[in-house]
């Protein structure tokens, strides 16, 4: 008899709800059907990490913890974009703002917190704004392109943070701060002295015992005017004072806050089946704004929800440090000297390490450190274990400076196996160790894979680096951790590449095996990859494994954020007819397609559809799939060239729908753009795409690894060419060259970046080469077939894919 599930709703997409989510899961996988709403366009990610974006070391995509896959795979409902506007705590029910209502049997809260805003006049003036969200993030990016002088209100961790980011984004910027001392909710007033100077050195100038007064300018800020009559110029404002519960939502549904919600030490909020986790929820009169308490609650939460006996959550120490400035500065517990304290202070002032340990009735209470931060970890063990130290000396309690490198110096030998390496993530010395011996792990990123230690912050590597090199003595070299795959293998793309050609070996299952995969279902990174290197080495007689595939490959379609898909037909070239433009027309009024658009590669896409929909609507529009959603040959974007412009010199159209008709369907490590355009004046932007052709006087240019999209990048003159079957011919030589050394996921910008313009060049050119390369091509390029034909044609393909089944 199968067991009805209870229905799991949580409001709040954010680091803390779907991290007790992610721990429930694994304690009661079949207990709940979970579904998640999230206010912003993404999936969860990891906001701690957004610092390390806005300084340039991250991308966006970087910083996902858990990609879209993740949710279909554990079968959770997401909502993401859509705000729960309102609850009802009789019916049980959770209503958002697009009108959708859904029941649940247990609900969590899980909604953050807001940025503080100054309500100064002038605060809503253009470029004053908050930093929280990847939007923020990626405004701050913007405007750094187009204006010079920033200012940020705020001399606190994600002040600080913020302006080093502005540093490296080539901004001018100013810190404004009320008292004189900068981070001084973390730091003494030494600690704070130093890390000012330090800063001020890299270029960020504080106006310290500052208070705003109004923001000036007209449309947009150009001003910051204080209390005492002076004004800094800005042209950007990014308030960073602090933040405030967000329990708008669960104070309309009559459940208690004060500030925060009000939660006991199981989570439970005063009203019947509803939980508060993260920075909303106020537990013993604290709201805690940092992750590693979010996480602690969260673990209690998932044990109370899975049914699984727990302690109660009794509360936090709280540790923080500063990241992306380059400083090492650590600051933990009570750091404040007060009555009945005594504190040891070590201050190297030739070093620039300064260390401050405050101790009451022999127990360590808090610390400080600045310059060698690498006894943080083990003082905050003393604290937490309030480790009796009137036998210790002041020696073995700190270390001298320069630590933080090499097992000694970091203590982690000292270490008990319960000591908490990562904060963020509770994982302890034992189970890093233990992960270490048992999976045969090598680097810190195969310990972040498969123990989550270093995951958030990522300011426990270094512990974790040392407990790699405590754990395998002279076999680990730090500097030589080689990119693998992912954490489900040691090794790197090239030794599975390999593995593959000369163990002949023929399956996903197969390359695991043989090569002693540590996870042996693989992951969401690996499986798709390996499926790709099968499939080009042997294309004739690879059979792909649909089940490695990314959702959207699998689905032939784009999957919205709304749970709808997207149809984008081929349209070679983008050349078009009135007929093939009535059969669009009308596909998307027979099936009520609410948005039809045209793409930046000149198609047409009919958004909003039905998954239910999609292959009656393939059958009627009956024009092959425009693989809009996979990593193939996406678009060949043309101009009108000679047949029409008068400044053409070559038949663009006519060359893109043949490299279209040609390469359409054929895989590639990443998505692949091309371009002709018919002249120089290149209205077909042919030189950010992955392969552009530009029609010159006597003949074509081919420009290679251009790139449009998060990093722009220019293509590179690849070769020229006299007619257009050499076009042909070059290109293919080029993509399959692309195919066989490209990484999975590499875009051609970052592997001919990565390969230089010049192997490529040579490779290409080479009159032998180029003849086996086209000869490999054509093997691929023979066996392929639309899709969206073959599920037409398969009642078994749509019965799997495409039905939709009433969950009971
Ligand atoms: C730039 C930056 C750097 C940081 N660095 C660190 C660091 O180094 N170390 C550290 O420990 N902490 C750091 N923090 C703090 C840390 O990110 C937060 O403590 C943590 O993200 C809070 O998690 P949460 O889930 O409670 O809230 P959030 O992560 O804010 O998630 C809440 C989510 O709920 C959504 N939501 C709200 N209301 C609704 C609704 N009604 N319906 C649907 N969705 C809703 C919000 O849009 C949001 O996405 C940093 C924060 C920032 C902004
Ligand atoms: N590395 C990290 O751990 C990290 C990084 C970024 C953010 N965060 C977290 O994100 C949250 C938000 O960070 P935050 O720095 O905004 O909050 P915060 O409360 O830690 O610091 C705000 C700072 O702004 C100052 N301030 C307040 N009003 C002011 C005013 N009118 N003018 C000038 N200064 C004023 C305060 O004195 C304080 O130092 C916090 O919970 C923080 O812990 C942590
Ligand atoms: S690229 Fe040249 S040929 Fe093509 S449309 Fe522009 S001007 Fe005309
Ligand atoms: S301490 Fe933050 S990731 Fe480990």
């Amino acid at each position: 008899m199968t067991v009805k599930k209870e229905k799991l709703v949580l409001v709040g997409n954010g680091m803390a709800g779907v991290n007790a989510v992610e721990h429930l899961l694994k304690l009661a996988p079949d207990k709940y059907e979970v579904t998640i709403f999230g206010s912003e366009p993404h999936p969860n990610y990891n906001r701690i990490l957004l610092s390390y974006v806005l300084s340039g070391d991250s991308k966006v995509e970087d910083i996902v913890i858990h990609p879209y896959e993740w949710y279909a795979t554990n079968n959770i409902t997401l909502y993401t974009n859509q705000t729960v506007t309102s609850i009802d705590t009789v019916t049980q029910t959770v209503t958002s703002d697009k009108g959708l209502t859904v029941s649940y049997d247990k609900l969590i809260l899980a909604t953050g917190s807001n940025p503080f805003m100054i309500p100064l006049p002038g605060a809503d003036k253009e470029g004053v704004m908050a930093y929280r969200t990847i939007r923020d993030c990626e405004i701050m990016i913007e405007s750094a392109k187009k204006y010079k002088k920033a200012i940020v209100i705020g001399g606190g961790l994600l002040g600080l943070e913020a302006a080093r980011g502005f540093l490296n984004l080539g901004m001018k910027v100013d810190v404004v701060h009320i008292v004189d001392t900068i981070m001084e909710r973390q730091l003494d007033r030494t600690a704070s002295k130093m890390l000012q100077a330090a800063l001020e050195e890299q270029g960020i100038h504080f106006l310290l015992e500052k208070q705003s007064a109004e923001i000036i300018g007209d449309k947009r800020v150009t001003g910051l005017k204080f209390k005492d009559g002076t004004v800094a110029e800005a042209d950007l404002i990014v308030m960073a004072v602090g933040i405030r519960p967000n329990v708008a939502l669960a104070k309309e549904a009559g459940v208690e806050c004060n500030p925060g919600i009000i939660v006991n030490d199981y989570l439970q909020t005063n009203v019947p089946n509803v939980f508060a986790v993260g920075e909303c929820a106020m537990h013993r009169g604290i709201a805690y704004g940092l992750v590693a308490p979010l996480y602690e609650q969260g673990a209690v939460l998932a044990k109370h929800l899975a049914g699984v006996e727990t302690g109660p959550y009794e509360g936090s120490i709280l540790y923080t440090k500063l990241k992306v400035s380059g400083v090492d500065v650590f600051s933990g517990g009570q750091f404040v000297d007060a009555e009945g304290t005594k504190a040891i202070r070590i201050h190297d002032e030739f070093t620039g390490v300064y260390k401050k340990v405050v101790i009451k009735e022999n127990k360590i209470i808090g610390a400080v450190l600045f310059g060698d931060t690498a006894d943080g970890t083990r003082l905050m063990q003393m604290i937490r274990e309030e480790t009796d130290i009137s036998g210790m000396s002041k020696t073995s309690i700190l270390t001298d400076s320069g630590g933080g490198s090499g097992g000694a110096a970091s203590g982690v030998a000292d270490m008990k196996n319960d000591a908490i390496i990562c904060g963020c993530n509770g994982v302890t010395k034992g189970t890093i160790c233990s992960a270490i011996r048992d999976q045969g792990l090598t680097t810190v990123d195969e310990v972040k894979n498969c123990t989550t230690a270093s995951r958030s912050c990522g300011g426990c590597k270094p512990l974790v680096s040392d407990l790699l090199a405590f754990t395998l003595g002279d076999s680990y070299d730090k500097n030589a951790a080689k990119e693998t795959i992912c954490g489900c293998t040691t090794h790197t793309r090239d030794e599975v590449v390999a593995a593959i050609r000369d163990k002949g070996l023929s399956n996903v299952r197969e390359v695991m095996n043989v090569m002693a995969w540590k996870n042996e279902e693989g992951c969401s990174k690996c499986r798709p990859a390996l499926n790709y290197y099968l499939g080009m080495i042997s294309p004739e007689t690879y059979k792909d494994d649909s089940t490695s595939r990314f959702v959207n490959e699998r689905m032939h379609a784009n999957i919205q954020k709304d749970g709808t898909y997207s149809v984008v037909p081929r349209i070679y070239g983008g050349v078009t007819n009135p007929t093939e433009l009535k059969r669009i027309a009308e596909v998307a009024e027979q099936f009520n397609v609410p948005t039809v658009k045209f793409t930046g590669g000149q198609r047409l896409d009919l958004l909003g559809v039905k998954k239910e929909d999609l292959t009656a609507m393939w059958e009627a529009l009956d024009m092959p799939s425009g693989y809009a959603y996979g990593k193939a040959l996406r678009t060949v974007k043309t101009c009108v060239g000679e047949t029409f412009c008068r400044f053409g010199t070559g038949d663009s159209m006519a060359v893109g729908i043949e490299l279209e008709k040609r390469f359409e369907r054929l895989n590639t490590p990443a998505k692949v753009k091309l371009a002709v355009s018919g002249c120089p004046r290149n209205c077909a932007e042919s030189g950010i795409k992955d392969l552009g052709v530009v029609s010159v006087d006597g003949g074509w240019e081919l420009y290679a690894g251009g790139n449009g999209g998060v990093k722009v990048r220019v293509g590179d003159l690849l070769a020229t060419v006299k007619t257009e079957q050499e076009i042909i011919e070059y290109t293919e030589a080029y993509l399959q060259y692309y195919r066989e050394t490209g990484k999975y996921g590499e875009r051609t910008s970052e592997w001919v970046h990565r390969v230089g313009i010049e192997h490529v060049r040579e490779v290409v050119m080479n009159e032998e080469e180029r003849k086996q390369l086209c000869e490999r091509m054509d093997k691929a390029l023979s066996v392929t077939q639309d899709p969206w034909k073959q599920a037409i044609d398969s009642k078994k393909i749509q019965r799997d894919l495409y039905e939709v089944v009433e969950i009971k």
